[in-house]
């Protein structure tokens, strides 16, 4: 599509590479007969072209800006294969419902890319786009990788298998609890706090985004008293128990020396945070790799640019990177919880997550098939804002690999924290029995929950004072394929 008097490619040389300058398009970056090849990275774009901006000129220059192009002719081009390194975008749709706003598709040859680098690819695809004049706005909606890409990533260093055989769990979701108040506690209060949710139930305790070294507790405290926690509740309960060490630092270096101290101290898990950055995300991956330990990722700051539907990057693509990249555990939404999630929004990037083959599902945010090529399989973390009364909507929801976390609903308990814990536990199991044993539990639910509660007070204390408590806001960030109702 695109205005009839849309410029096409210049094929003639002497024009095409004569000094000054041309529109994107005549320089080669729209070609909508291109075919991509299996090769090819593949990405969709949400532009919002400026008015008066032909939305194929913009897509053009998406792809020229994410590729070779600069704004003017340059003659060194013909120094290079240029016509394959050109990226080129072949497709342009108006989104469904939103006026002024394009979906453009750009296929890249693989050869622009250096292998295993999630750096490099991101440099391309969103290093100078994002802020072109004549788009108002911009945003990556999802991306197809090449299984000859793919292959160049080692992926999760432990995968969902492998971590249920080492905890022993299977059958069921893991249940964890974020520690609260997430700032301030002394180190002994602290690991108090992790031994209780434990011993309660729980399989995993969590450090928050934001706690590292600060002067009410630092590193070395905090891994201490969590750990002797960690230990005594498994020793007291038989089971293997977990506490995602949070090893976020200023320096690589200083990461590296926290991982060893957990390592020492015998953790299972360590945890970063997203803002750390690509470079630093992988080479901890390996570590985590060599050191059979399960990588705990925390997305902390994605909000400020995945919520918005016209600019920024969908989450959907960071976690297709997160997974090259090389993490276990992934938070991925709750759909009912406190924080932004529409629901068939987060079940598309559970599926990125946890498919073998994700396929186009264009109501789930999906618009590509992508093959993982055997990458292992990252397990997503429901967390933020949920409690004992939505284990029925969380079960439906997400189904068995997934970590579901309570942290005010396991902490905030009026009976005290293994009080918490127990509720959880209790909601979960009752949950999976009943729809092992063939009940519909998104309707039943509520009646499953309350019969378990009669024999077990600390549910029934759970139920009592949360079990009315929902987010019920409209998301932000939904599907443009279908109208979907929020998740109470
Ligand atoms: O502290 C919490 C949740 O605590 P609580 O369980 O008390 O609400 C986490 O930081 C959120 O999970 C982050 O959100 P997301 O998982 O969406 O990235
Ligand atoms: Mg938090």
């Amino acid at each position: 599509m695109g205005a009839p008097d849309t410029p096409q490619q210049i094929l003639d040389p002497k024009k095409r590479y004569q000094a000054g300058v041309l529109k994107y398009a005549q320089m080669g970056y729209w070609d909508p007969d291109y075919e991509p090849r299996d090769t090819d990275v593949l990405a969709v774009f949400r532009i919002t072209p400026q008015d008066g901006v032909d939305p194929v000129e913009a897509a053009a220059a998406v792809a020229g800006e994410s590729s070779t192009a600069t704004w003017t002719v340059v003659w060194t081009d013909r120094l290079t294969a240029s016509d394959t390194y050109r990226a080129k975008a072949y497709r342009i749709d108006p989104v469904p419902g939103q006026e002024g706003q394009y979906f453009c598709w750009v296929a890249y040859d693989l050869d622009l890319f250096e292998e295993g680098s999630i750096a490099n690819l991101t440099a391309s695809i969103i290093g100078n786009v994002f802020s072109f004049k004549p788009l108002k706005a911009a945003r990556l909606e999802d991306m197809r990788l090449p299984v000859a890409y793919v292959k160049t990533f080692r992926g999760p260093p432990t995968g969902i298998v492998v971590e249920r055989e080492r905890l022993e769990k299977y059958g069921r979701p893991l249940l964890g609890a974020t520690m609260k108040p997430k700032l301030g506690l002394s180190g002994k209060n602290y690991g108090r706090v992790v031994y209780e949710a434990l011993r309660g139930g729980l399989d995993f305790t969590k450090d928050d985004e934001n706690i590292n070294s600060q002067p009410f507790m630092h590193w070395r405290d905090r891994f201490l008293y969590c750990m002797e926690g960690v230990n005594q509740a498994a020793a007291q309960t038989g089971e293997i128990k977990g506490h995602y060490l949070n090893i976020t630092a200023g320096t690589m270096e200083e990461m590296y020396r926290r991982a060893e101290l957990a390592r020492e101290l015998g953790s299972c898990v360590v945890m970063v945070d997203l803002i750390i950055g690509w470079t630093a995300i992988q080479s901890i991956s390996n570590w985590c790799r060599d050191n059979d330990m399960i990588l705990h990722m925390h997305r902390a700051g994605h909000g400020t640019y995945t919520r918005q539907k016209n600019h920024g990057v969908s989450f959907r693509v960071i976690a297709k990177w997160l997974r090259l990249a090389g993490v276990d555990h992934l938070h991925a939404g709750t759909a009912v919880g406190k924080l932004e999630g529409d629901p068939m929004t987060v079940q598309g990037f559970y599926n990125v997550c946890r498919d073998s083959v994700t396929k186009q599902d264009l109501p789930r945010g999906l618009f590509f098939d992508q093959d993982w090529a055997s990458i292992k399989k990252v397990m997503p973390v429901a967390s933020g804002g949920i409690h004992a009364g939505q284990m029925h909507q969380l079960l439906d929801l997400f189904g068995d690999d997934v970590v579901l976390q309570f942290g005010g609903g396991t902490i905030g308990h009026p009976m005290g924290i293994q009080a918490g814990a127990q509720a959880n536990r209790v909601a979960l199991e009752s949950m999976v029995l009943a729809r092992n044993e063939g009940r519909d539990i998104v309707n039943e639910g509520p009646q499953i929950l309350a019969d378990a509660a009669k024999w077990c007070q600390p549910l029934r204390a759970a139920l009592d004072t949360w079990g009315d408590i929902t987010f019920n806001y409209t998301s932000t960030d939904t599907s443009d394929f279908v109208p979907t109702a929020s998740v109470a």
